[in-house]
């Protein structure tokens, strides 16, 4: 189905046909980009409420701006559909996130005017000043760099550590903070509280539209830049603003807030501080979801809802005749209410994604043991130290990918001081349409370098409880456990809980020459592949190893010892993986039997689902069944050759 944009949209094929427009047409052309937007993303998928509640601030930034050579960083990018379709991408939408399509998230190689790639967030205002300072270096006075962040994403360290800088760097910068006072989930935290407080605050609005008459007035006239800076500046010194605001505090000039869906006056304002030097942050309120009802009184669900109707607003949903498994996350989450009550000791941490990762079920339930700290992921593992060392148990679920901001974390506070800290980290693998800044790719081979730390990964719903279960006992030390985004394999899961014995696998199948070496979820497309292979007439042993560190030893030595030749297969990169794990084990035990690895290559893999992604790397079911079949031709050929030499 193809999506007619409206009339004017329908003649903006780059920024520049943007500003053909007059001031009194960007009310239209925002209606109709809003439009665009909720009738692409009901048909496409997508995310939602972020792009809807920026599409004034996208339409007057293009406008105001001269957008690529003025640089625009969107924090995390999932806000940035507006952006991609004024900046000659409307044709391509329809392909958003779809494999060999268009990325969800701003990318530098998809298009000039994405001058930072995105996805993880917080990233913005360092990027945005790197970009800077590095035209101050290179002589470029007239360019403008403009970071556009949430007041989910500035919750984060790295947003401050990046203000702390820009504070005293006195480049160019503009931070355009969007607050919609929500994450994914609503915000948290004293940061949210502050904005709360100065957008609601009589005192601060009074001084706020004295200031914009100035800057109104001023600007009618066209003012001389330095004249408006210096009455800026006189005039906030004059108010209680420098005393008390904490962008002032940092010695960024503070204006706002403003109503982010006033496009005209947006646009007005964009273009006044233009002409003002230095750092310097634009407040603007807006709401997320704005302009479709449902999305503004549900914000957390339309935050990515998948297919809808854009008319009844009901979302599509598979429906089965039987019941079906259910998503992992979900099994954690109420896996957690369970070991909470039976262990008082036990606590759920997540760094904002309490309806991602389903921490929102112990929440409800436990709200005094459950906590979401914020787009804060270095933070959480710290946290949740602190938490072991008084003799709590601390789940901390934080997606693989996420995971990679808080490295220094996990060794330094957690591990050298072999706290009981668990981590449970959702969307091991690949994260499916988010792309590659989402994939969990790399987390057996950085968590298997770190000393007393456990690495284990379930097959299915009942292992994953079993682990969650067993990672609480006592003594366990740092324990990590991985699973993928989606829905295991087994409908009745809420079995009586089991202990693992830590570094042990299961005997899946026995076969004969070749043996599949699985670790988590992946383990079963080894199944499919292996009952394929059976109806060849092919009997493969499987190895479900569960634990990367500490390996099975006794284990693959028996399978190393039975088995002609072996496949490993893991939902991660293969570089310092599970399959170079057990390669680690061989070459320390003098064993020389042929291997195979099935994992990620070392290489970027886009997005699109995780089957076609699978396939793409050679790991679906008929991938394994053709690695399996490779080696056991090979094993036939050797045994073939050695017997005519015999
Ligand atoms: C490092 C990191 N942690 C978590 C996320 C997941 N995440 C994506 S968007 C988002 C909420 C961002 O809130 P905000 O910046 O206010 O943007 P809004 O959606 O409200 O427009 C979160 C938590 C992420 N992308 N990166
Ligand atoms: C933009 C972002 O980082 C999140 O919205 C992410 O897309 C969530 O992914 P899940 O849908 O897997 O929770
Ligand atoms: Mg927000």
């Amino acid at each position: 189905m193809i999506v007619e944009p409206g009339e004017l949209l329908a003649a903006i094929n780059s920024p520049d046909d943007l500003k053909k427009l007059s001031e009194d047409q960007l009310v239209q052309v925002s209606q109709e980009l809003r439009q665009f937007i909720i009738d692409s993303v009901s048909i496409y998928g997508g995310h939602f409420g972020a792009s809807l509640g920026v599409v004034e601030l996208t339409v007057a930034l293009h406008y105001v701006f001269n957008t690529p050579y003025d640089q625009l960083v969107w924090d995390v990018g999932h806000q940035a559909y507006g952006h991609k379709i004024l900046t000659g991408r409307r044709e391509q939408f329809p392909t958003n996130r779809r494999y060999g399509g268009m990325s969800g998230f701003p990318k530098r190689k998809e298009s000039e005017y994405d001058a930072f790639g995105v996805g993880h967030s917080s990233t913005s205002i360092g990027a945005a000043l790197g970009m800077a300072v590095a035209s101050d270096y290179k002589g470029e006075k007239d360019r403008q760099h403009i970071a556009v962040i949430g007041d989910g994403a500035m919750t984060a360290g790295m947003a401050f550590e990046a203000l702390n800088h820009a504070g005293v760097a006195n480049s160019n910068l503009l931070v355009i903070l969007n607050d919609n006072c929500m994450s994914i989930d609503p915000n948290v935290g004293a940061l949210k509280e502050y904005l709360t407080d100065i957008t609601t605050s009589r005192t601060y609005n009074k001084v706020r539209d004295e200031l914009w008459n100035v800057l109104g007035k001023l600007s009618k006239f066209g003012p001389n830049p330095q004249q408006i800076a210096r009455k800026v500046e006189s005039a906030m010194k004059a108010t209680l603003l420098k005393q008390s605001n904490l962008f002032e505090a940092l010695n960024f000039r503070y204006f706002g807030p403003v109503d982010g869906h006033d496009v005209q006056h947006l646009a007005t304002i964009l273009n006044d501080l233009k002409s003002i030097p230095g750092p310097k942050i634009l407040h603007c309120v807006t709401v997320k979801g704005k302009g479709y009802a449902l999305a503004e009184k549900d914000q957390t669900l339309w935050h990515a809802p998948g297919l809808f109707d854009k008319i009844t607003g009901e979302i599509h949903k598979k429906t089965y005749d039987k019941p079906q498994p259910p998503k992992y996350q979900d099994v954690f989450g109420h896996t957690m209410v369970e070991l909470a009550e039976q262990n008082s000791k036990v606590m759920g941490v997540t760094p904002a994604m309490p309806s991602g990762c389903s921490l929102n079920i112990m929440m409800k339930a436990m709200p005094d043991r459950a906590f979401d700290v914020g787009i804060a992921e270095q933070h959480a593992v710290t946290f949740s130290a602190g938490l072991a060392t008084q003799g709590m148990v601390p789940f901390c679920n934080i997606y693989s990918s996420f995971m990679q901001r808080a490295y220094d974390q996990v060794l330094h506070d957690v591990a050298l001081q072999n706290l009981n800290v668990v981590f449970c980290l959702d969307r091991a693998g690949f994260a499916g349409a988010d792309g590659p800044t989402h994939h969990g790719c790399y987390d057996i081979a950085y968590m298997r370098c770190i000393p007393n730390m456990v690495v284990a990964a379930p097959m299915n719903e009942e292992e994953l409880r079993n682990l969650m279960y067993t990672a609480q006992l006592p003594d366990m030390g740092p324990f990590s456990i991985r699973y993928p985004r989606g829905e295991g394999v087994m409908p009745e899961w809420r079995l009586p809980f089991k202990k693992i014995a830590v570094g042990t696998g299961r005997v899946v199948r026995e076969g004969e020459g070749v043996a599949i070496l699985s670790i988590g979820h992946i383990g079963n497309y080894a199944v499919k592949a292996t009952a394929q292979l059976a109806a060849e007439g092919l009997s493969v042993g499987h190895f479900d190893m569960r634990f990367a560190k500490p390996l099975d030893e006794e284990m693959l030595a028996a399978a190393l010892s039975k088995y002609k030749a072996i496949v490993t297969v893991e939902d991660g990169c293969l570089q310092g993986g599970f399959g170079a794990a057990v390669l680690e084990f061989m070459a320390d035990h003098g064993y020389a039997v042929p291997v195979k690895r099935l994992g990620i290559p070392d290489r970027v893999v886009e997005h699109g689902t995780q089957d076609e992604l699978y396939k793409e790397c050679g790991f679906d079911a008929d991938g394994i069944a053709a690695a399996v079949r490779e080696m056991h031709g090979k094993v036939a050929t050797k045994a073939a050759v050695e017997k005519v030499i015999l």
